[in-house]
């Protein structure tokens, strides 16, 4: 079956003029999210990431293009026909933007007023507050509580119009990180519950990782790479994606903890020191014993990490690769019609296959 489009942006530009300067923030950009997706966009500082995402609900216009959201053009929209078209688009942000001087119920219940009977508010406030964990804590003020709880607020907040977007700008960037993955967690539960379809921006690929099936890389105002999440882990084409896919692994830290290694240190002339990447079915498959077994090559682990992308092993290895050069390149072809990924560690010029 298809899958429903809900946000469609095309050729999304923004410009802003400051001070006499031209700061292009979004150049050009298409993205197209389905019903279902935790589509994440990822990117540094100034990427632009929140600015194209706020022309999703036109919180920021364009300068051109489209936004079309659940079968509307958000641009042709009027006041009065916009601020109801909000009300399914959800947004969370870093710092909660909540009501300091009202309880966690009144924070809650705002977005309600004027829309419903107390009755119907308080029923409404007390399942949202029980959704995300706080139905102890309704009559608190926003200071008594942690962060966690004040970003739990900001969902519910967010959730009280039933919206079928949620866009969440930064959300987890200033938790620590168990309480940014219990967060991620009620996100992931809130998708597959109310099947919400959720927009997520962040400079952390590790929030990514745990719960967007989808991702864009966002770089100087562009989407510089996008997939599924699987696809874009085992096979990043961009420089940039391939960064962020490492800070998940920290694969920098333990390659300098390799390289000190006697095994390294003493490499004999044929042999290799590789960096292989695998997703899902390759995992399975005894790669390290099948290179013995059918190619006479032996393989010492120095570093591993396997993670879990959504239900699917990810697998990296940093190894040292022993044979003759024949056996060598039989292994090489082996691995990659096995879809491993091979990267030489060892500066050499020739690059396995
Ligand atoms: N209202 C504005 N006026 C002028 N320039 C802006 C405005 N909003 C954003 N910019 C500029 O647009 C560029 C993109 O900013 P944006 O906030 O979208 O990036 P980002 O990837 O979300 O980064 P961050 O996480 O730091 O917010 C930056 O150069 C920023 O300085």
């Amino acid at each position: 079956m298809a899958s429903e489009t809900v946000i469609e942006l095309q050729q999304i530009d923004v410009q802003f003029s400051e001070k006499g300067q031209e700061v292009h923030a979004v150049d050009h950009v298409d993205l197209t999210v389905s019903r279902g997706d935790i589509y994440g966009i990822v990117g540094y500082s100034g990427a632009g990431k929140s600015t194209l995402v706020r022309t999703i609900n036109l919180l920021q216009r364009p300068t051109g293009g489209k936004s079309l959201v659940l079968g509307q053009d958000m641009l042709s929209l009027n006041a009065k026909q916009l601020r109801q078209e909000r009300q399914r688009i959800g947004m969370i942000f870093q710092h909660f933007n909540l009501m300091n001087s009202r309880t966690i119920a009144e924070n809650v219940a705002f977005p309600l007023k004027g829309h419903k009977s107390k009755a119907e508010i308080k029923a409404k406030v007390d399942s949202l507050l029980k959704l995300v964990g706080l139905d102890e804590r309704a009559d608190a003020y926003p200071a008594e509580l942690s962060g966690g709880q004040k970003q739990r607020v900001g969902i519910a907040r967010a959730l009280a119009s039933d919206p079928e977007i949620l866009i969440s700008d930064e959300a987890t960037s200033a938790l620590d990180p168990k309480t940014t993955s219990s967060i991620l967690d009620l996100l992931k539960h809130l998708n597959e519950t109310l099947g919400l379809t959720i927009v997520l921006i962040t400079h952390e690929m590790e929030a990514v990782k745990q719960i967007c099936n989808k991702v864009a890389v966002m770089d100087a105002g562009r989407i510089i790479e996008r997939g599924d999440l699987l696809q874009i882990f085992a096979q990043p084409k961009e420089q940039l994606t391939k960064d962020f896919i490492d800070t998940t692994i920290q694969l920098d830290a333990a390659l300098e903890a390799v390289r000190q290694e006697p095994a390294v240190q003493n490499l004999a002339p044929s042999d290799r020191l590789l960096r292989l990447t695998y997703v899902g079915a390759s995992t399975d498959q005894p790669l390290v014993a099948t290179l013995f077994k059918d190619y006479q090559v032996t393989a010492n682990i120095l570093f591993g990490d396997i993670q879990i992308l959504q239900g699917t092993p990810f697998g990296n290895l940093i190894v040292v690769l022993s044979g003759t050069s024949a056996d060598l390149a039989r292994a090489f072809t082996y691995l990659h019609d096995n879809d491993v990924t091979v990267v030489a560690l060892d500066g050499k010029e020739e690059t396995p296959a």
